[in-house]
């Protein structure tokens, strides 16, 4: 059974299409990204997939059951980190968590675990308003995932953190992947996607442009993978890193007036901007 099935969703927004004809699955274990820039639909989706919005087309389904019929304990199943909204500023950490943890009807000990999990449990009597960004980004967390959900929502987890704290969240989404969570995280940070994600879609104007392994997406566009040569006079060119160019590379080695080579391999973020002509921001 897939932990997720989209099929055929289509939205539109006051006769705004927002999403075409969308469809892919998720996997249990498997770290699934969506890529998007902003405005592209990509919240929208994750609210259709819990159950939140119902689609103008297509059906969206959660460990196999229709999106639109998840019942509370269906839910119990889900963990959602879709903003920074929703803790209690005075509140200290563990209360916050406390005040979720009677939701699920969970014992002390899961909310310990929890904050052990994300390195909280020694802030655990601060308030969320002594906190930095990144921890409270690492609260969400735990409260998302406290309750052991088969599948985790995100979405831009990392948006705005620092390269750290970015990392130590990259570290516990692929423990949790390990244990065989299903995550479907959204993000504009293909350099996030590419290391994190075992496949990625990339949605663009409403349509999935690619959908697959970021190493694959990246090969299939391999006419983006260049060789800059920079001369000893200061004359700089970029070209096609192919069988064609080995020639022209050859000789200008043999004249011995070379400074420089780069090669440049295509990435998640090249590849979008040559299918779209847009930066993914
Ligand atoms: N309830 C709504 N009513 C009208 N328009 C909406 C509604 N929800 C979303 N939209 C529009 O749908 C489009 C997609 O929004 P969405 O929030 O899904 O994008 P996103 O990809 O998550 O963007 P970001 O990366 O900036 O969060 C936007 O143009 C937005 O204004």
């Amino acid at each position: 059974m897939n932990a997720i099935e989209v099929r055929g969703i289509s939205q539109s927004f006051l006769q705004k299409e927002v999403l075409n004809n969308i469809s892919f699955e998720i996997q249990k274990g498997e770290i699934f990204g969506l890529l998007g820039p902003s405005g592209a639909g990509k919240t929208t989706l994750i609210n259709i997939i819990i159950g939140q919005i119902k689609p103008n087309n297509g059906k969206t389904f959660v460990l196999g059951k229709n999106s639109l019929e998840l019942s509370r304990k269906d839910y119990t199943q889900l963990g959602l980190v879709l903003d920074q909204l929703g803790l209690y500023e005075r509140l200290s950490c563990m209360d916050n968590l406390q005040l979720y943890a009677s939701l699920y009807q969970l014992e002390k000990s899961k909310i310990e675990e929890a904050l052990k999990y994300v390195q909280l449990f020694d802030d655990r009597k601060k308030t969320v308003n002594e906190l930095s960004k990144g921890m409270k980004q690492r609260l969400i967390i735990a409260r998302a995932i406290m309750h052991h959900p088969q599948v985790l929502f995100l979405d831009e987890p990392t948006s705005g953190l620092d390269p750290a704290t970015t990392l130590k969240i990259h570290e516990l989404l692929l423990e949790l992947k390990k244990q065989g969570t299903a995550i479907f995280l959204t993000t504009h940070n293909m350099e996030e996607a590419s290391s994190l994600c075992d496949r990625v879609a990339l949605l663009n104007e409403g349509h999935i442009i690619e959908c697959d392994t970021p190493v694959a997406i990246c090969s299939r566009y391999n006419q983006l993978n260049t060789v800059t040569i920079t001369t000893k006079d200061h004359h700089q060119y970029t070209i096609q890193n192919n069988k064609e160019n080995a020639k022209v590379l050859f000789e200008e080695m043999q004249t011995e007036n070379i400074l420089s080579i780069h090669s440049s391999e295509p990435t998640l973020g090249s590849v979008f901007i040559s299918l779209t002509g847009r930066e993914l921001i």
